[in-house]
């Protein structure tokens, strides 16, 4: 008897903790929505509209990039030992099956580059042969010229900026840095991931020469990031952690940096940079004077940085340091787009070297003391001629007025077998992204990593509660991530994902740009991204270093139309040298996919009726979390109708703007590249198939003023 009730008891009390857990789950979720948008109008009957909110918003989109926060040490992920060995080799054999990604330059043979550099390229990285951007770059950099570069993703630009920076700071003759009293260089970064991953290889390289330098000397790495406290960045730039003072690198988001530098940061209020400096007998009162003495600085990711919603701040921070002339300006992307050039031409971005007169560009090849540097699209981007550049390197090729935007498929795509496949109506979203789930973890069930965009955050997180609490496909092994999300859990789950074998990880595009997870199979694009150049970064998740990947864009309903209409206006042409996937002919249609959903026929009858019942089976198991959607499950069902919300939101801001002279007044904003001819209520009408796909049975109630903004009312 009393064994039972022993037993018992403990059943009852996680019973009830779980429920409270639930609870206090589906009242997060309840207040997060409450601080987010309303609704949105069903379609086909009038909208239901909700009583005026304080403060609606009619953007569904988090913004993905950071904007301001906090600061926090980041993850350490070393190899060490045994892992050393197996990392160099595999690294190695993998860089080996791409040709046109190594150079014949191996940093062995290199002795412009410091030897503790070397033991950690080859023992800490496992690397032995320079890539074409490392070759071409590096002898430049080291003279202390900008540099323009552009390279496709997970070619090795990280280590092209941070190997040359380090050797210029370790150069004691060139004085740009004393440990702990100045920053030597800043690296710009646009997202929080890519930031804690650029520190982590700087800290790398470090550890290899630490170990030889006095205790006074040691180099050290700050990476500050917005979401979380700023207490955490004045001990990080102040040395609280090690007592050295100022880091070597400090690795920053714009935002966050940014309000260090205009005067609200506590760090102002520290005094140990009047202290050090006194000694000196130099004015330095507050952290951005510090700043101003910082003699190189880095934009990973340049055309993100200069554009959208980094700009303001990038080019405030900009402000804040030596001018152009007197600074080494390292800017690195594997896109380039026209307008980003124009503004680095036009600004003070790097130093200025292209007159505008009249209309007419002007080269001033006198004033161009940078270096562009373009791997891609180059007719010499073949494995035999990437004989060693380094220090013989040719004199500035100015070629900033290039028309080269984009780039020629083949040099993005040789990694990447890429295809696509048409939603026929809303209501497949899910089961077509649970089918793609389960047919590559067939396809190899020990080796399956892939990574999941979604068009928003708040899509990212009910895709992900619908998958983990409706235990669709296990919940061990899928994450979230998106900018909704606290940073500690960001970060858990981008630690997670890197070091896991076998996972899923859905996502916004916060994990669009730079990110290096090992080995991942397949990226999924569920929605089209908002432009080329996304795309391009996106897929480039895979397919990295040698590797081989695979990536599926699958299209939404109506941007099939978008595509199909632009045919109809003989609008298909593509231009030389640009990249548009819409158009592009070297994305092959997901046939199997395709005929899951009705897109076309297949004439493998065996192969079809298996790829039916797949997809069939889907349809069906997916029917329980969807009864739990109906039924008002305290999770899903919020869920659900936020994501329902965001869908309506985030596509009606991708609709044209009507026509002044017709509509009176433009109600709704554009967004970049994803223009939708469509009209609002259209939209409505594939949110509510997107509902139904939810197992949504009723549109959600919307605010008067979202509505309105929305120019449904
Ligand atoms: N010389 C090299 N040989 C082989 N692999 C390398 C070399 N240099 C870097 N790598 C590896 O290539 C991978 C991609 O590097 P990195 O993230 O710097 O690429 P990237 O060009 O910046 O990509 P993205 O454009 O996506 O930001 C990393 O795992 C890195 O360790």
């Amino acid at each position: 008897m009393s064994s039972t009730k022993h037993n018992e008891s403990p059943h009852a009390f996680y019973r009830i903790m779980e429920t409270l857990v639930l609870i206090g789950f589906g009242l997060l979720l309840l207040i997060s929505q409450i601080e987010g948008l309303a609704g949105s109008s069903p379609p086909r009957r009038p909208p239901r509209i909700r009583p005026r909110r304080q403060s609606p918003s009619t953007s569904s989109s988090d913004s993905d990039f950071d904007t301001g926060g906090g600061s926090s040490n980041h993850n350490k992920s070393k190899a060490t030992g045994n892992d050393r060995e197996e990392l160099r080799v595999r690294r190695h054999e993998q860089a080996l099956q791409d040709p046109s990604l190594l150079t014949t330059v191996r940093f062995s043979d290199r002795t412009d580059i410091h030897p503790d550099t070397r033991r950690a390229l080859e023992e800490g990285f496992g690397l032995r042969a320079m890539t074409r951007v490392q070759a071409e770059t590096y002898g430049a950099a080291l003279e202390g010229r900008s540099i323009l570069a552009r390279s496709r993703t997970g070619t090795g630009k990280t280590l092209a900026f941070l190997l040359p920076t380090i050797e210029r700071l370790l150069d004691s003759d060139l004085d740009l840095y004393q440990p702990g009293r100045s920053i030597g260089c800043v690296i710009l970064a646009p997202t929080r991931e890519l930031a804690i991953q650029i520190a982590d290889q700087a800290e790398i390289l470090f550890d290899y020469h630490n170990k030889q330098r006095p205790s006074n000397k040691q180099l050290s790495v700050a990476c500050i990031y917005g979401g979380v406290k700023m207490q955490r960045d004045v001990r990080l730039l102040t040395g609280g952690y090690r007592g050295a003072g100022l880091p070597t690198i400090l690795v920053a988001t714009p935002a966050r940096l940014l309000e260090h530098l205009e005067g609200n940061s506590p760090l102002n209020k520290n005094h140990r940079y009047n202290r050090n400096h006194q000694q000196e007998q130099r004015s330095k009162n507050s952290f951005a004077d510090v700043v101003a003495d910082t003699k190189i600085v880095v934009l990973d990711e340049t055309d993100r940085l200069l554009q959208k919603s980094n700009q303001y701040e990038t080019q405030k921070i900009l402000g804040f340091m030596a001018r152009a002339e007197k600074r080494q300006t390292l800017l690195f992307s594997a896109t380039i787009p026209r307008a980003v050039r124009r503004l680095i031409s036009t600004s003070s971005v790097l130093n200025k070297k292209v007159k505008h007169n009249n209309g007419r560009r002007e080269r001033k090849d006198d004033d161009a003391t940078f270096l562009e540097v373009d791997c891609i699209g180059n007719k010499n981007d073949r494995p035999d001629d990437t004989a060693p550049v380094g220090d013989k390197q040719s004199p500035a090729a100015v070629t900033l007025d290039a028309e080269i935007e984009g780039s020629p498929d083949s040099v993005h795509r040789q990694r990447i077998e890429e295809t696509f496949a048409v939603l026929e109506n809303m209501s497949q979203f899910i089961p077509a992204l649970l089918a793609i789930i389960r047919r590559e973890k067939q396809r190899d069930s020990q080796n399956y990593k892939i990574l999941v965009f979604f068009p928003a955050g708040r899509m990212v997180r009910f895709m992900f509660q619908f998958f983990t609490i409706g235990v669709i496909e296990g919940k061990n092994n899928i994450w979230e991530i998106h900018s909704r999300m606290s940073q500690s859990s960001r970060t858990r789950a981008s630690a997670a994902f890197r070091n896991a074998r076998n996972g899923i990880l859905f996502s916004s595009d916060v994990s669009a740009r730079g990110l290096d997870y090992p080995d991942i199979s397949l990226v999924v694009q569920m929605g089209a991204p908002s432009s080329d150049q996304d795309y391009i970064h996106r897929i480039g998740r895979t397919g990295r270093a040698g590797q081989v990947g695979r990536s599926l864009l699958v299209l939404l309903p109506f941007e099939r139309q978008k595509k199909e209409q632009r045919r109809q206006k003989g609008g298909n042409k593509k231009r030389p040298g640009k990249v548009s996937y819409r158009n592009d002919a070297s994305i092959k249609q997901d046939r199997q996919l395709s005929s899951w959903l009705n897109e076309c026929g297949h004439d493998d009858h065996e192969e079809m009726s298996s790829s039916k019942s797949l997809y069939q089976k889907c349809q069906d198991d997916l029917e329980s979390t969807r009864l739990k959607v109906r039924s008002g499950h305290v999770v899903l069902t919020t869920g659900a109708e936020a994501a329902y919300k965001t869908f309506l939101a985030h596509y009606v801001a991708t609709i044209k703007p009507p026509n002044k002279s017709k509509s009176g007044t433009k109600q709704y904003t554009n967004r970049g590249n994803s223009v939708n001819n469509l009209k609002p209520s259209e939209v409505l009408v594939h949110a509510e198939d997107f509902a139904r796909g939810t197992g949504l049975a009723d549109a959600p109630e919307m605010e008067e003023t979202f509505l309105s903004k929305l120019g449904l009312l």
